[in-house]
């Protein structure tokens, strides 16, 4: 099985469970993180969301390259792009506390599943970054227009994008990007996290949540990310970008 779905104690788990893809998306997770977020919209018991990876080498590769470098021109990649995009707007602005429990390496979609979250923590071995220029497109998930909301300095957010590289996680704790970095176990630091959210009524953080999401829906957030979906279409096609994926799929191959 892809991913992984648990609920547990008022938190709803999604772990991605393709260690050996280094927890790639492809389709089947996208439909499971769909199914999770159903879940926890039908489920008033669920105080918690957490998306994480199976393992501890990665948090989530971005998207699987193996299956989606079959996607050539901008009208096939926008059909990838827009259905993850409209799944993490969902997990966005789900009315529950998301969090991101940063396993390993997030990359590339992987960094933009972790911003579309509320909270990043991560482990003190982990990286993360929009890789996404090193393969000649952008962000294209949504990511890129959650991470200048997040509240980082504008120059931060933009040097994050445009040097498309993995950042250690104390660097990315630095910059506001990352809550917590944690020594130890991932459910050690959860605990340790929601200890005090927990003894909150929930209808608080709905209310609370609420408040932020006004102010997403007045900015057209969801308008926006959508143009973000059909920027990354375009670069999808270009050479530049399939040189890329060839490249790093011969690469993996050796
Ligand atoms: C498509 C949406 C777009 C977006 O909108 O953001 C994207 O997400 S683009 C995808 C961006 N992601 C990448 O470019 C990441 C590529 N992967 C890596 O850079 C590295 O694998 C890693 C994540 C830094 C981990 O490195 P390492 O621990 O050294 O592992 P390997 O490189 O040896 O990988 C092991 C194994 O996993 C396969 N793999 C890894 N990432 C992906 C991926 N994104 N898609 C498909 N397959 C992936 C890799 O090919 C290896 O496979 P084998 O050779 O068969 O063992």
């Amino acid at each position: 099985m892809a991913y992984l779905l648990e609920h547990k104690d008022g938190i709803v788990t999604f772990t991605i469970n393709r260690e050996e893809k280094r927890n790639a998306v492809n389709d089947e997770v996208m439909d499971g993180l769909q199914e999770a977020i159903t879940y926890v919209e039908q489920n008033n018991d669920v105080r918690f969301l957490v998306v994480t990876g199976a393992g501890e080498k990665s948090f989530c590769s971005g998207g699987d390259l193996s299956v989606f470098h079959a996607l050539e021109t901008e009208d096939e990649a926008f059909g990838m792009l827009s259905k993850m995009a409209n799944i993490l707007y969902k997990l966005a602005t789900l009315p529950v506390p998301t969090i991101a429990l940063i396993n390993g390496t997030a990359v590339g979609g992987g960094c933009e599943i972790a911003t579309a979250c509320d909270f990043r923590l991560m482990a003190s071995h982990a990286k993360a970054g929009f890789i996404q220029g090193t393969l000649a497109i952008t962000s294209g998930w949504g990511g890129g227009t959650y991470l200048f909301e997040r509240g980082l300095r504008h120059d931060r957010a933009l040097k994050m994008l445009v040097d498309a590289k993995a950042y250690d996680a104390q660097v990315l704790y630095d910059i506001g990007w990352a809550m917590r970095v944690f020594e130890g176990t991932k459910r050690g630091a959860l605990a340790d996290f929601i200890e005090d959210m927990r003894k909150i009524h929930p209808s608080v953080h709905q209310a609370y949540k609420e408040i932020e999401l006004r102010k997403w829906r007045e900015r057209n957030m969801y308008e926006r990310v959508m143009e973000e979906v059909r920027t990354c279409a375009r670069l999808w096609e270009s050479e530049a970008h399939h040189q890329a994926v060839n490249s790093f799929l011969t690469k993996s191959k050796k």
